[in-house]
């Protein structure tokens, strides 16, 4: 009788590819962000990208920063973790001790919805904003509200 396969990818890597897989749908030029949530049972609850809200078109956006509030990206777009949040049609109930995996670490705000949506911890690739007040007070905040954090990474193709 053959033997099983062993040399499978992690439930820590298999989850992050389909953050990975989400971000590829972004239509930000700058960055792309991609979130999956994965219960403690291992079943992946939702995934979600950064983006605008529906109805406002994406491909009509203008996606670029500006001195006026009212023509920069930042203040239209929703976050891949707040999407993939807001995703989810079961019941938040399920979010209680799930892990969140983000490409990139949250902003505050974000830090803030997963905490109250009952996430228990964030696995992160990248931390490009690392040391910036936002993710300073993200970090705070997640700290303080009992949710861990980790980095890992994802080995190269
Ligand atoms: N964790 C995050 N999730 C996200 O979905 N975003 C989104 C918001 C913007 O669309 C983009 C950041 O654009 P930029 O400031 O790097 O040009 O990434 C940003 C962060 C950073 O905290
Ligand atoms: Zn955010």
């Amino acid at each position: 009788m053959p033997g099983k396969r062993t040399d499978v990818i992690s439930w820590d890597e298999f989850f992050m590819r389909a953050a990975v897989a989400a971000s590829l749908r972004s239509k930000d030029p700058n960055t792309q962000v991609g979130a999956c949530i994965a219960d403690t049972n291992h079943r992946i609850l939702s995934v979600g990208y950064n983006g605008t809200p529906r109805g406002l078109e994406d491909d009509e956006f203008p996606w670029g920063t500006a001195e006026n509030p009212l023509y920069d990206k930042h203040n239209y777009v929703i976050h891949a973790e707040a999407n993939a949040i807001l995703n989810y049609r079961g019941s938040l109930k399920d979010m209680d001790g799930a892990t969140v995996y983000v490409t990139l670490f949250p902003c505050h705000e974000c830090a803030k919805t997963l905490v109250q949506a009952g996430i228990g911890e964030v696995v992160y690739l990248d931390d490009k904003y690392d040391g910036t007040e936002d993710n300073l007070i993200s970090k705070n905040i997640l700290d303080r509200c009992g949710v861990s954090w980790r980095q890992m990474s994802l080995a190269a193709e």
